[in-house]
C-alpha cells in the first residue's frame, strides 16, 4: 500500500471552552515584536494522509485521513522554520491504521490541551471493561426501561424516578390517614380514590420489582454493575424487606371489610426509605441544597400537624361532634377546623379550648409535648441550615468586622481603612470565600489539583507558559498559585526591591512603569505573566527592574520563587522560555534606558547652551539696567531738589510753614530718595 503525505500548518482552531485569546496574553507590550511571533505559537500541524490501494485506488482514494498534532516541546517561536522537518519526524512515528483495515477510522481530533489535563469525574467507576458500551447504551435507550442495564444510583433518571416514587409516597401517607378519619371518601368518589391508589400501588411495585435490584452499588472501592450482583445486594438489605411489606395486598381484604377500611392500605407507608433516599440524591445534585432541606422540614412539621388534625377530628367523631366545648362541632370544613385547632395546640398559639374529660386533657396533653419536643428539635433543624447556608457570609462579616475594629483601635488614618475595607469587599466579590486553602486542604492531592484546575482554568488558558510547555507544568503549579487581590494604583511589584513571587494576572489590568514612574512601559493583561526577572537571577538580577501597578481592581496569582524553582528544576523548557523572554525584556528596557539617556543628554547639551546664551543675554541687560538706574536716580534727584528748592522758597515767601505740610515735605523727599532738608520748618 503507498502512503501520500501532506503536511502543512494550519493556525489552530479555538474550543468552545476557551474564551477567546487576549492580544497580550504573554506579558510582552503590544509594542515588542516578539509579541506576534509568541501568539503564533500554538500552531496545530495538520496532515492530511491520503491511502492509496493498488487494487481499491478509486475508494480508498476518496479515504481522507486527517491527523491533527499539537506543536509539541521547545518553545514553538523559535522553531518555526523547523516545524515541516518535525511533523515529519511525528508522522512517522504515527501509527498507521494496520494494512488488512480496509476501512481507514478517522481518529478523533486532538483535544485543547489545558483541557485534557483535567481528569473526568469518576462516578461510578466502571469494573467491567463492558462498562462503557453499557453507558452508551444507558444514554440512548431510557435506562428505567431497559431492563438488562444497571442504574446509575446518582444518574439523573434514577433521581427522576426517586421523585415519582415520592410522590406516591406522600399520596399515601396524607392520604392513607386522611380517608381513614374524614369522611372524605363517599360512594360516589370511591372509584377515583381506588384509581389513585393502584396507581400509586403500580409505582411500589416497579419500583420494587425493576429499578431497585438493577441499581449499581459499590463494593470495595469498585462499583458493581452485574445484574446478578445487583439484585443480590437489593435482596440483602432491610429496605428491600420494607418494600416488600408495604406492598401487601392488604386491601384485597376489603371485599370482607368494605373499600371504606382504607386503613388496611397501612403498609403503603412503610416505603418510608425511597422518600429519604430521594431528598439525599436531590441535596447531592442541587447548587442550593439549602431549600430542599427546609422543604423536607416543612413536609415534616405539616404532616406533623396533619396527624394532629386526623387524630383530633376521629378523637371529636368518637366523644360526639359538638357533643362539648372541646370537640369539633361539625360547622364549616372539617379538615382546614381541624387542621386549625391542630396548628393551634401544637404551636402552643392562641387560645385552645379548655378540655372537659379525661380523654380530652390526655389528648391536650399529648398534642403539646409532641409540640414542645418536635417542634423544637425541626427549629433548630432549620437555624441549623440556614446557618450552614449562610456560613460563609457570616464569617465574612466577621472578618471585616474584626479587621475594621482592629484598625479604628490602632487610630489609622481614615484612607487606609477604607482601603482595606475595599479591599475586603472585592476579594469576597471574586473568591466568595476568604478559606479556599482550608477547604482544597481536605481533599486529596489529585482531587484537589483537578479543583483548582477547573476553578481556574478561565486564566491558566490564557497563559503562553502554559501553552508552550508541557501539561505536568500546569498540574505542577497549579497548587502553588496563591490568588491575591490588588486596589487601583496599588503597588504590585517595586523597582529594586529583592523580587520573592512571580505573578500571573487573573482579571484586571496592571501597568509597567518606566524608571521614574511617569511614563506606562506596558500594559499586562489576563494571562500575562510578571515579576519573574528577579526570581531568575539573569545577570545577577535579584532586583526588581521595574515598577509594576494595579491599574483597576486586579487579581493575580503569586507563585512564590521556592515553587517555581522546585517547577523549573523538572520542567527545563519552561526555564528556558522564561529566560528567553525574561532576557529580552531586560534588553529592550536596557535600550529604553540608553536611548531616554541619550535624549537626556541632548535636553542637557541645549539647555546648556540656552543657559550661556541666557547669562551673556543678562549680563548685557544688567549693564543697561543699571546705567538707567544711575541716569534715573539722577534725574529723581534733580527734580526733587527743585521741587524742596520750589517749596522751601514758597515757605520763606509765607514765613509759615504747619505739621501737615512738613510731612508733605517730608514724603516728597523721602519719594524722591533724597535726604530730609536739615532746615527746621516751624513757625519761627
Ligand atoms: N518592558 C517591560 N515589558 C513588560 N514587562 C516588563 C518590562 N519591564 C519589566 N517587566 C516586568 O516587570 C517585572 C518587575 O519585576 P521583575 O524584574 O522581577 O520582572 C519584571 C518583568 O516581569
Amino acid at each position: 500500500m503507498e502512503i501520500k503525505v501532506d503536511v502543512h500548518t494550519v493556525h489552530p482552531a479555538r474550543t468552545d471552552r476557551r474564551p477567546p485569546q487576549p492580544k497580550a496574553t504573554w506579558c510582552t507590550p503590544d509594542s515588542t515584536p516578539i509579541h506576534t511571533t509568541l501568539t503564533k505559537t500554538r500552531s496545530n500541524i495538520e496532515t492530511k494522509s491520503e491511502l492509496q490501494d493498488g487494487q481499491n485506488k478509486d475508494r480508498d482514494l476518496s479515504q481522507l485521513q486527517k491527523v491533527q498534532l499539537f506543536s509539541p516541546s521547545p518553545p514553538p517561536a523559535y522553531k518555526s522554520e523547523n516545524d515541516i522537518t518535525q511533523a515529519d519526524t511525528e508522522l512517522k512515528e504515527f501509527k498507521l491504521p494496520s494494512s488488512n483495515d480496509n476501512s481507514p477510522t478517522i481518529p478523533p481530533a486532538s483535544e485543547d490541551k489545558l483541557d485534557a489535563i483535567i481528569e473526568t469525574p469518576q462516578s461510578p467507576v466502571p469494573s467491567s471493561p463492558s462498562y462503557h458500551q453499557k453507558c452508551q447504551k444507558f444514554a440512548q435507550l431510557s435506562a428505567l426501561r431497559d431492563l438488562f442495564v444497571p442504574i446509575d444510583p446518582q444518574g439523573p433518571h434514577y433521581i427522576s424516578w426517586l421523585f415519582i416514587m415520592t410522590i406516591s409516597y406522600s399520596y399515601n401517607a396524607w392520604c392513607i390517614v386522611l380517608r381513614a378519619t374524614f369522611p372524605y371518601q363517599t360512594p360516589s368518589n370511591t372509584s377515583i380514590w381506588m384509581a389513585c391508589d393502584y396507581l400509586s400501588d403500580v409505582m411500589y411495585l416497579l419500583d420494587t420489582v425493576f429499578v431497585k435490584p438493577r441499581l449499581m452499588f459499590l463494593h470495595e472501592g469498585f462499583w458493581v454493575d452485574d445484574l446478578a450482583e445487583t439484585r443480590k445486594n437489593y435482596r440483602k438489605k432491610s429496605q428491600y424487606k420494607f418494600d416488600v411489606i408495604s406492598l401487601l395486598p392488604l386491601d384485597l381484604l376489603y371485599i370482607y371489610f368494605g373499600t371504606n377500611k382504607v386503613i388496611l392500605r397501612f403498609p403503603r407507608l412503610l416505603k418510608l426509605q425511597t422518600f429519604w433516599e430521594f431528598h439525599q440524591a436531590i441535596d447531592r445534585v442541587l447548587a442550593s441544597p439549602y431549600v430542599v432541606r427546609i422543604g423536607k422540614m416543612l413536609f415534616y412539621i405539616f404532616y406533623l400537624i396533619h396527624l394532629n388534625a386526623c387524630a383530633y377530628y376521629a378523637m371529636s367523631d368518637y366523644i360526639g361532634l359538638g357533643s362539648n366545648g372541646w370537640v369539633y362541632d361539625n360547622q364549616g370544613s372539617a379538615y382546614i377546623r381541624c387542621f386549625y385547632f391542630a396548628t393551634k395546640t401544637a404551636t402552643s398559639i392562641g387560645k385552645n379550648p379548655k378540655p372537659e374529660n379525661t380523654i380530652e386533657y390526655l389528648f391536650m396533653t399529648a398534642a403539646w409535648l409532641m409540640g414542645v419536643f418536635v417542634f423544637a428539635l425541626l427549629i433548630g433543624q432549620i437555624r441549623d441550615i440556614i446557618a450552614t447556608a449562610t456560613r460563609t457570609r457570616t464569617e465574612y462579616r466577621k472578618t471585616l468586622d474584626g479587621s475594621r475594629s482592629y484598625l479604628r483601635r490602632l487610630n489609622m488614618p481614615v484612607t487606609l481603612q477604607r482601603r482595606v475595607a475595599s479591599w475586603y469587599d472585592y476579594t469576597w466579590s471574586k473568591q466568595r470565600c476568604f478559606d479556599e486553602p482550608r477547604i482544597l486542604n481536605s481533599l486529596p492531592s489529585n482531587m484537589k489539583r483537578d479543583v483548582a484546575l477547573e476553578v481556574h482554568m478561565t486564566t491558566l488558558s490564557k497563559v503562553q507558559l502554559f501553552r508552550d510547555c508541557t501539561d505536568s507544568l500546569l498540574r505542577d503549579l497549579v497548587l502553588q498559585l496563591r490568588p491575591v487581590c490588588f486596589l487601583p494604583g496599588d503597588v504590585v511589584v517595586r523597582r529594586g526591591e529583592v523580587g520573592h513571587q512571580m505573578y500571573i494576572i487573573s482579571s484586571g489590568e496592571c501597568c509597567v512603569m518606566s524608571q521614574d514612574e511617569k511614563e506606562v512601559l506596558a500594559t499586562l493583561q489576563e494571562g500575562s505573566v510578571f515579576g519573574e526577572i528577579s526570581l531568575l537571577g539573569i545577570d545577577g538580577l535579584r532586583r526588581r527592574t521595574a515598577t509594576v501597578r494595579a491599574r483597576g481592581y486586579a487579581s493575580l496569582f503569586a507563585l512564590s520563587k521556592s515553587d517555581l524553582d522546585a517547577a523549573l528544576k523538572h520542567h527545563k523548557q519552561a526555564a528556558q522560555v522564561l529566560r528567553i523572554r525574561a532576557d529580552q525584556i531586560i534588553r529592550e528596557n536596557a535600550a529604553r534606558q540608553t536611548k531616554q539617556r541619550m535624549i537626556r543628554l541632548e535636553a542637557k547639551k541645549s539647555v546648556s547652551i540656552h543657559e550661556d546664551e541666557g547669562i551673556v543675554r543678562r549680563r548685557l541687560s544688567n549693564t543697561s539696567t543699571s546705567s538707567n538706574l544711575t541716569i534715573e536716580g539722577a534725574r529723581r534727584q534733580r527734580s526733587a531738589s527743585a521741587l524742596s528748592k520750589r517749596r522751601l522758597s514758597a515757605v520763606s515767601e509765607s514765613g509759615v510753614v504747619d505739621q501737615n505740610q512738613a510731612a508733605t515735605l517730608a514724603v516728597t523727599c523721602d519719594r524722591a530718595r533724597t535726604p530730609v532738608p536739615t532746615i527746621v520748618l516751624s513757625g519761627e
